[in-house]
């Protein structure tokens, strides 16, 4: 008997949606009634023909055979109809395809109109549409405008480089100068109790120098910013960041998880909390953590991983203040994934209703950072409303962190494709249920214990949601949901055959959380499968099968990725899951520093078949730095040494660290 099951009686209700775990099941009167209504009917029509079966005319006619009016043709129909009455699930709020936008400040307007200028003026090559809306104006929005407006054109309105160039240098400064460097409080060359476990010297003087990449990326908002913020779309910031490099001047979302990652690594608790008080003033402020501080990201979010931040920090510190005092900006983040736009409930094989979430941007234009490729992308389509669809689409996987992959686009070599709004994500609802898990630790430790019992019931749904959506058990792996072409309007019924049974990193992100990494079968059943994948490369985990020429496809590694599955495994208590962590870790790190002593440089991704080889790909060319690169590494070193392992001769396994593993 199917039940519903309300978990929101509590306290904190007002901080999530209702969860309804199971159907409800369709009132009796309502149900005895219909039944009533197709019994009557049957007898009526049935006994209207059997008048007719005694005149010869009707002589062939059978009332079993399905002919429209074969009374127990009407009668199955009447149980069909019965049925989907009491299966169809209650329709999900989700139910526009449309849905929010977000204003627009006149300054990104107009600056993705330079940026349109710029490439139609310096041409496609070494071409980043990014750095035009970074710029900041020196002066006011009218006067620059008036003095654009006024550069000579030709006749088919192009402008000179020249001019072009000199219009620039005297209306703008340079892009992420309303960042400034600065020292972090916290940083030491050799901080005390720095990854004890390395003690090979050439290892050891390596994660150093990675260590002391955190003084090349920390920045502080300038205070011209807060003087002046419609000159800028940069948003300010209380405390210093930590930028992920390159052209990427600003600070990230999910990126921050694995900075704080390092820098806990680094002993600089401080620089982490700061990063985090940062991120909680955009919650405050917006309603949820933004992809990037700046104006042009408010339409979006990006994987949420605070409360694995404000986690990480709190075990390594034991500040329960600050544990605390991020607890009210947690409970709102959760409420944001849980929102309208966020949320599909899928009625699943059990006949139970679980409620999921999705990538959703509040944008249906070009994204201002990428607005000249988007318009672009979008030339294919012919009309507004197929544009502003994938406008949406294109915005929502940016929301991803993912973009762009295979993953999200109904044919691969086709961007105009990409249905992310229609899929819904093994690791956001990964990331989601760690965030009630999180949630439910630190309202306990910090002594509210009703905020507590809920989210640990919630996690329990996600859980069951998880299981019921995603799992596959005859591939040992967690699949991305399809929600059927069309039928984003409407409920959502559990089939098999929409699970995506295409191979990616993000399959086995689940293992990164402990509801699933204590769970010693389950871990032996996913390590199986992840050796068999084919995603195990030579120097690392691949981001999928496919080469698509997109940055979060085949043959690129990300860090993050790596972090997750090699810590779930770890984390488990399999003697083998660890082992193989191990094995990845290490050829993770081995990729990482070849491609250090010969470019000099971390990098955003790796390219896992070539060991020293950065990635490629996708809409802007490699860039370095790089936050989250360095993070894991460092992390990868602290957990456990990693690569100092004593071996027979007593050499550590990397003390020459070469290429052919
Ligand atoms: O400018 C294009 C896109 O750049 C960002 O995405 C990529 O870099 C981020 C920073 O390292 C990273 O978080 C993301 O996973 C990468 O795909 C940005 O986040 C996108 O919104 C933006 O459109």
């Amino acid at each position: 008997m199917t039940q519903l099951i309300e978990t929101s009686k509590i306290k904190a209700s007002n901080s999530t949606q209702p969860r309804l775990q199971c159907r409800s099941p369709p009132p009796l009167l309502l149900l005895l009634l219909l039944q009533s209504f197709f019994l009557i009917s049957y007898l009526y029509i049935y006994t209207d023909y059997y008048v007719f079966f005694n005149h010869p005319k009707m002589a062939n006619f059978n009332p079993i055979i399905p002919h429209p009016f074969s009374p127990f043709f009407i009668f199955i129909l009447s149980l069909i109809f019965t049925s989907i009455t009491m299966s169809t699930p209650t329709p999900s709020p989700t139910c526009s395809n449309s849905g929010p936008v977000v204003r627009k400040t006149p300054l990104i307007t107009f600056l993705e109109i330079l940026q349109q200028t710029a490439l139609n003026t310096l041409g496609p090559k070494n071409f980043d549409p990014k750095l035009y809306v970074d710029l900041s104006l020196k002066s006011d929005l009218s006067i620059t405008q008036n003095a654009f407006d006024n550069l000579p054109r030709t006749p088919n309105g192009s402008v000179s480089v020249t001019d072009f160039n000199g219009f620039i240098q005297s209306y703008f400064n340079g892009a992420g100068e309303d960042l400034v460097y600065t020292e972090p409080v916290d940083f030491v060359p050799e901080p005390e109790g720095f990854l004890p476990e390395v003690v090979n010297r050439e290892v050891r003087a390596w994660a150093l120098e990675v260590h002391s990449l955190w003084k090349n990326l920390s920045r502080k908002v300038s205070d011209r910013v807060l003087d002046r913020p419609e000159f800028h779309t940069l948003l300010p910031l209380a405390k210093p960041v930590m930028i992920p490099g390159s052209r990427f001047r600003e600070v990230y979302y999910w990126d921050s998880y694995w900075v704080i990652r390092g820098l806990l690594a680094s002993k600089m608790y401080e620089t982490a909390k700061g990063i985090v008080t940062n991120l909680i003033s955009l919650i405050d402020e917006f309603g949820h953590v933004l992809n990037g501080a700046r104006a042009y990201y408010t339409n979006r979010s990006q994987p949420p991983l605070l409360s694995a931040m404000v986690y990480d920090i709190y075990n390594r510190t034991g500040d329960i203040d600050f544990a605390r005092k991020s607890l009210p900006a947690l409970l709102k983040e959760h409420k944001f994934w849980n929102s309208e736009i966020h949320s599909v409930i899928i009625h699943d094989a059990e006949g139970c209703n679980r409620t999921v979430s999705r990538y959703y941007a509040m944008w249906n234009k070009p994204r201002p950072e990428s607005s000249t490729i988007d318009i672009e992308t979008a030339s294919k389509l012919m009309n507004d409303s197929a544009k502003q669809h994938l406008y949406r689409e294109l915005a929502s996987t940016a929301e991803s962190g993912w973009d762009f992959s295979t993953r999200w686009m109904r044919n691969g070599s086709d961007l105009t494709t990409l249905a992310t709004t229609s899929i819904i994500p093994v690791d956001l609802n990964a990331f989601i249920l760690k965030m009630e898990l999180d949630i439910a630790f630190l309202a306990n430790v910090t002594g509210d214990c009703t905020i507590s019992v809920h989210f640990q019931e919630a996690a329990q749904a996600r859980k069951q949601a998880m299981n019921s959506v995603f799992w596959n058990a005859e591939m040992g792996q967690w699949l991305d949901y399809w929600l059927s072409n069309g039928t984003t309007c409407k409920g959502h019924t559990w089939e098999a055959s929409n699970q995506n049974r295409n191979i990616f990193a993000s399959n086995f992100v689940p293992l990164w959380i402990e509801l699933f990494n204590s769970d010693c079968t389950l871990v032996g059943q996913v390590m199986q499968s992840l050796r068999r994948s084919g995603l195990i490369r030579a120097v690392g985990i691949a981001t999928s099968l496919t080469n698509s020429g997109q940055q979060w496809d085949f043959p690129n590694g990300w860090a993050p990725l790596q972090h997750m599955i090699v810590e779930g495994l770890a984390r488990s208590r399999s003697k083998e899951a660890r082992s193989m962590a191990e094995d990845i870790a290490v050829r993770w790190i081995r990729t990482n520093y070849v491609a250090y002593k010969k470019s000099g440089a971390m990098h955003e991704k790796y390219d896992v078949e070539k060991c020293g080889e950065f990635g490629g790909g996708g809409e802007y060319i490699p860039q370095t730095g790089f936050g989250w690169s360095n993070g894991v590494v460092l992390a990868f070193l602290e957990d456990r040494g990693h690569c100092c392992e004593v071996d027979q001769n007593q050499l550590c396994r990397l003390q020459e660290i070469r290429c052919n593993a």
